[in-house]
Order: C-alpha cells, then sequence, then structure tokens
C-alpha cells in the first residue's frame, strides 16, 4: 500500500450488507457480533492485500513447485475495548500474529482520550502495525494512540476503523500523512456528543452488551 492520506473505503455488498445489521439499533448482541466479525474479516483481507512475500519450494504429490510465505512481522494492537472486536478475523489470515493492547476510553463529558494500559510486543520498528477500532469519531484516541506507538518505535503503521466521521479522518490523515486508513464507510458528521452520525452507537457497548 503507497503512503497517501487518502482512506481507502472498501465498497462490498457484504459490507454494506452487515453496516446496515450494526447501524440498527434493535439488532441483538449475538447478530451485532456475528456481523461485526464478517465485516472485520473483509477489513483485514484489504489491510493485507499487499504483503511482502518469499518463495519458498514444496512438493506436491506431483511434483516439485514454488510457493508462498508471507514474509513480513505483523503486530495487532487494539485500541481497548472495542477494537478487540476486530483482532480474531486478522489472527484468522495471520495466526502468528503479535498482539499489543492500548486501554483507553473516551472521557463522556471531554471527549479526550483517557490511557489506560499498554503492553506491546517487542521490535516494533520491524514490523508492520495494524492499529484497529471499529470507530474513528474525534480522532484523539487514534491520534493518542499512532503517537504512542511511533514514540515506541513503530515505522510501518495501518489504521483499521470500521466507520469514520469526517472530524476524525482529516485529523489523522492530516498529521500522519505515512499511515494508511482502511474504512468501510466514512459517515455524515459527528453530533454534540461527538458521537458519529448515522453510526451504530457505542461500538464497545453494544459488542459486549455493556452501557455505558
Ligand atoms: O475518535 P474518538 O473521538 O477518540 O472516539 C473513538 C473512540 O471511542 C470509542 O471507544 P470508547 O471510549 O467508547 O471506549 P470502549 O472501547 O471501551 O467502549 C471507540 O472505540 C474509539 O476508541
Ligand atoms: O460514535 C461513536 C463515537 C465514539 N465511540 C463510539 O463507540 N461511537
Ligand atoms: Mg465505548
Amino acid at each position: 500500500m503507497t503512503n497517501s492520506n487518502k482512506p481507502t473505503i472498501i465498497q462490498h455488498p457484504i459490507v454494506a450488507r452487515d453496516l446496515t445489521i450494526l447501524r440498527e439499533s434493535t439488532t441483538k448482541t449475538a447478530d451485532f457480533r456475528v456481523a461485526m466479525a464478517r465485516i472485520a474479516t473483509i477489513l483485514a483481507y484489504y489491510a493485507l492485500k499487499d504483503l511482502p512475500l518469499r518463495e519458498i519450494e514444496v512438493d506436491t504429490p506431483i511434483t516439485r513447485t514454488t510457493g508462498y510465505q508471507i514474509d513480513q512481522k505483523i503486530v495487532i494492537v487494539p485500541i481497548l475495548r472495542a477494537g478487540l472486536s476486530l483482532v480474531d478475523a486478522i489472527i484468522d489470515f495471520v495466526p502468528d500474529a503479535k498482539v499489543g493492547h492500548l486501554g483507553m476510553y473516551r472521557d463522556e463529558t471531554t471527549h479526550q482520550p483517557v490511557d489506560y494500559y499498554s503492553n506491546m510486543p517487542e521490535d516494533l520498528d520491524k514490523a508492520l502495525v495494524l492499529l484497529v477500532d471499529p470507530m474513528l469519531a474525534t480522532g484523539g484516541s487514534a491520534d493518542d494512540a499512532i503517537d504512542f506507538l511511533q514514540n515506541s518505535g513503530a515505522e510501518n503503521i495501518r489504521f483499521i476503523s470500521l466507520i469514520s466521521a469526517p472530524e476524525g479522518l482529516e485529523r489523522i490523515s492530516n498529521k500522519y500523512p505515512d499511515v494508511p486508513i482502511i474504512t468501510a464507510a466514512v459517515d455524515e458528521k459527528l453530533n454534540d456528543n461527538a458521537f458519529i452520525v448515522p453510526g451504530l452507537g457505542d461500538a464497545g457497548d453494544r459488542y459486549f452488551g455493556t452501557h455505558s
């Protein structure tokens, strides 16, 4: 993926159908989780589509032929909690990926991110770091997370967001032109409470079945 501040917006009928399930306020937790898992697989597929490969020789039952292994260390970094909803789909594709956790919640009044936890694997500088969070609203959380990852040595970061607000996209793409953004939807705006409109509400609460 070339460095660019233009987001990759995934357009796919399955994504459109699943986004609708996720947006619908009456969707039950179980259906919400299933739709999130499916859409996360598609986001992961696109986020990984240009991984470098290493050629190897393999013997089929018939003959020797050329095969491929992925030639890239990968670290997945979910922003807790909601980012956890996207992790398993990526691990399905790259089962040896390491996972670093970044605990952050948005203060309900100020809308500023509050950090509460971090645990990163070593050698972030050698890895493709996939930062994942389903919601990019003001961009405050993603901004802090990318800043933290860069200060921890990460040089190759991609950000996967399910639904993005124009405000957050502008903030992250302007401040971090070298961080590609992969998203499934760019929504209309933020409301007075800095929630994405139309959005899907609070992603963490809906995925985990809690209430703010
Ligand atoms: O772009 P921003 O304005 O920073 O908002 C986006 C953040 O808000 C949500 O997390 P939340 O604070 O609800 O925490 P949670 O995942 O624990 O529910 C979401 O998952 C992002 O991390
Ligand atoms: O719309 C929003 C904004 C922030 N966090 C969410 O989960 N949803
Ligand atoms: Mg939340």
